[in-house]
């Protein structure tokens, strides 16, 4: 059975893309660092749940540690590798930014260089929408131009792709980035607005509401995101022969087998919108703070979702106030409230 490498098993999309793909009959090695930029505990109970599967193993340790990264990886001899891991969050990197370019220029490499000493036959690679930074052309496309990052972490992630795509010339190695758009669902960040506006509204405290509600995320459920990685798993980018013979919609390279793909649900939601859909779901009324823009925040995500569509047939579809349920449904029975 293919056997698969993946960072950030302990994190919210890692975790829920190697209980996928243990389900689905995969040998899977998570790696994770277990930092506790957010509760350490939420990390150990997803380890956990995965622990519980046949075909799992982990190693706790950093991205930056290259020689433990090195020593797994020639021990597990992966077939695919896929790198969640990240020092992820928009606002933390204005607090903390060096452990931006550690974990997500440095960890990165080390991961890519595992992948060369492996020829693995497929790397993928998380990206995120925040690349689009200050792009004002809606949705975004794989293939616009995108150098407007408006945050360290959002600076980090372009320079992943970059890297990337070097290595993928360079070394044949056939590597998919993914770009993704607002993941929310069951396990998630605490960091993020639905756990933070979930959690304080059933403490009756205020949720901080920026820029006075007027932004638009493209909300993606967590189970269409990692369907999504899994169906592009299969989708191996191969080097053109010509630069010709690359359809306009696809963000494959001309000189690499490499390529950029949005996972999004291609729905722009008002920020006020989803708030409204969260007192819907817990039947209470926020305390609303309306406060400014914040510095380094985007007024708007929205994906254009072609490319995923022509590569795998799928479309993520969940609607955000069924993701919403599903989110509660979860939090209610984690944290007994
Ligand atoms: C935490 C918080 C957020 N917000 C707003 C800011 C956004 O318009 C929206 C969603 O914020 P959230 O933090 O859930 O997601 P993004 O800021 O889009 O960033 C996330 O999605 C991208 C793709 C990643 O790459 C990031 O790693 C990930 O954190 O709510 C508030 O109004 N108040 C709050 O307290």
């Amino acid at each position: 059975m293919t056997r698969v490498f993946i960072t950030g098993t302990a994190g919210f999309i890692g975790f829920h893309l190697a209980r996928l793909l243990l389900d689905e009959g995969f040998t899977v090695h998570g790696y994770d660092g277990m930092t506790d930029y957010y509760d350490v505990t939420l990390k150990q109970r997803r380890h956990q749940v995965l622990h519980q599967k046949p075909g799992f193993a982990a190693t706790e340790a950093l991205l930056e540690d290259e020689a433990t990264m090195n020593r797994v990886v020639d021990d597990f001899a992966p077939d695919i590798i896929i790198h969640l891991a990240a020092q992820a969050g928009v606002r933390y990197s204005l607090e903390e930014p060096r452990d931006y370019v550690q974990a997500n220029v440095v960890g990165t490499f080390n991961v890519m260089e595992a992948a060369r000493r492996h020829k693995v036959q497929h790397l993928l690679m998380a990206s995120t929408s925040s690349i689009y930074g200050a792009n004002t052309r809606m949705p975004y496309g794989e293939t616009d131009k995108a150098d407007l990052q408006m945050t360290i972490y959002a600076a980090t992630k372009k320079a992943a792709e970059a890297m990337g795509h070097s290595y993928a010339h360079l070394w044949d190695i056939p590597t998919t980035m993914f770009r993704f758009f607002t993941v929310y669902g069951p396990w998630g960040r605490p960091d993020m607005a639905l756990f933070k506006f979930v959690n304080a509204m059933l403490d009756g405290k205020p949720v901080d509401i920026y820029n006075h509600g007027e932004m638009y995320r493209d909300f993606t459920y967590v189970d269409d995101l990692v369907r999504g990685i899994r169906l592009l798993m299969d989708a191996v980018p191969v080097r053109p022969q010509t630069a010709e013979e690359i359809p306009d919609w696809d963000s494959l390279s001309p000189v690499a087998p490499y390529r950029i793909v949005n996972i999004g649900n291609s729905d722009k939601v008002r920020l006020l919108d989803f708030v409204d859909a969260i007192e819907a779901e817990l039947g209470v009324t926020a305390k609303r703070n309306y406060m400014d823009m914040q510095k380094g925040e985007v007024i708007a995500t929205w994906a254009d979702a072609r490319l995923l569509k022509e590569l795998t047939g799928y479309a993520p579809k969940t609607d955000v106030r069924e993701g919403i349920a599903h989110f509660v449904d979860w939090f209610r029975d984690y944290y007994q409230k």
